[in-house]
């Protein structure tokens, strides 16, 4: 799939903008502070429903304005779409091919993007929740089910902390647990199950992806890291839940949270054994942020049959020259990249027809 053209209306600086681009390499030029990450959020806000940078919805439009509008005429395989977010600080609208959908659930899936920027540093040196949310982005966009799954849990999760609150301070009674243990160990073990298919296609794409930025010098491995005390076969993900809520019961009330379930897992990494997370140097952690990102792009084309649109925002001055030419012959020809940098010397490999270049200034965006 890949954008053809972009509009944009009121977004952050960007006051009006429509951009043609190429299906193959687009780079975004500018100085600090002009527009290129803003206009990569957008494009990121239109594929997954929520910024990367803000949970606050009246952050991304114009200080000056009310209304913001994010619009893409999306090609894809056997369709083409017209996608649009209209969002006051209150209110966010969505259009698909001028029909109106209520829910941001109806707009994820189908403009499938990933994003690669130097934060990401923060899935290999950062906390469990950073891997949690790589996978959780990943599969939601690929699987609408998922992506009701995880929110329907999240919210039983709310409702049962709240409880086990309530029933250290003797507002409610222990025997309420029950009722929601049971939604929480059913959506819980659906959640689990998931991840750790996911996990398991990821396993060999990212160990891949390793091998050939790093030519074949370093082994990635990964794996499901699960709160739960034993995580055998799939079918008794469940029963195991079950066991772990009801050995831990005191505990739980006396904390007063959940402490069990998809909510506290982790990604185990290790390069040549080693665990990366705690002992990789920056340059690996660097890699391996790299070869997850490779995977989660032939991880979605294996699932939609079509690439995804990457985002890359100002990387290329982070990777070294194998790194960021393993990173062009993976994308070149094959996969629509939009490409952030304050300056870029352009490799000559690349055909002057198989990319566009962009200058943007105070939030003007012009093609060169
Ligand atoms: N809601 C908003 N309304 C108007 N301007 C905004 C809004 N939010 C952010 N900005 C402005 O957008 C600019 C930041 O843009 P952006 O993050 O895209 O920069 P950039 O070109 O990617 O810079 P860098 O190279 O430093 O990452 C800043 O000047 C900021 O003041």
């Amino acid at each position: 799939m890949f954008i053809d053209k972009i509009l944009l209306k009121n977004y952050r600086n960007i006051k009006e903008t429509i951009l043609d681009l190429s299906p193959n390499l687009n780079i975004i030029l500018g100085y600090n502070g002009q527009g290129k990450t803003n206009l990569l959020e957008s494009i990121y806000l239109l594929g997954t429903g929520s910024s990367h940078r803000s949970n606050v919805d009246s952050d991304l439009i114009n200080w000056h304005r009310e209304k913001a509008l994010v619009q893409v005429l999306l090609k894809k395989k056997d369709q083409d779409l017209r996608l649009s977010l209209i969002f006051t600080a209150l209110q966010k609208r969505i259009e698909i091919n001028n029909t109106p959908y209520k829910k941001i659930s109806d707009l994820i899936g189908n403009l499938n993007i990933v994003l690669f920027s130097p934060e990401d540093l923060n899935l290999i040196k950062g906390g469990p929740s950073y891997r949690r949310k790589f996978l959780d982005i990943e599969v939601s966009q690929v699987s609408p089910y998922y992506y009701h799954l995880l929110n329907e849990y999240k919210h039983i999760l709310k409702q049962r902390n709240n409880l086990l609150k309530n029933i250290r301070d003797k507002k409610d009674n222990k025997e309420l647990l029950e009722v929601w243990d049971e939604k929480l160990i059913e959506t819980g073990s659906k959640v689990i199950n998931k991840r750790i298919d996911v996990v398991e296609k990821l396993k060999l794409l990212a160990r891949l992806g390793q091998r050939k930025i790093t030519n074949g010098s370093e082994n990635l491995k990964i794996d499901y890291d699960c709160s739960l005390s034993n995580t055998g076969k799939k079918e008794e993900t469940d029963i195991i839940f079950k066991q772990d809520l009801v050995n831990n019961r005191k505990e739980e009330i006396y904390k007063g949270y959940t402490i069990f379930g998809p909510h506290r897992d982790d990604l185990i990494l290790k390069v040549n054994d080693i665990d990366i997370r705690k002992f990789g140097s920056q340059g690996q952690q660097r890699t391996t942020a790299l070869a997850l990102k490779l995977a989660e792009l032939e991880f979605m084309k294996s699932e939609t049959g079509e690439y995804p649109v990457l985002l890359l925002d100002d990387v290329f001055s982070e990777l070294d020259e194998l790194r960021r030419d393993t990173l062009l012959s993976v994308v070149t020809d094959r996969i629509q990249t939009i490409i952030t940098a304050t300056d870029l010397s352009i490799p000559s490999v690349l055909k002057r027809d198989h990319y566009k270049v962009f200058n943007v200034r105070e939030g003007n965006i012009k093609e060169e």
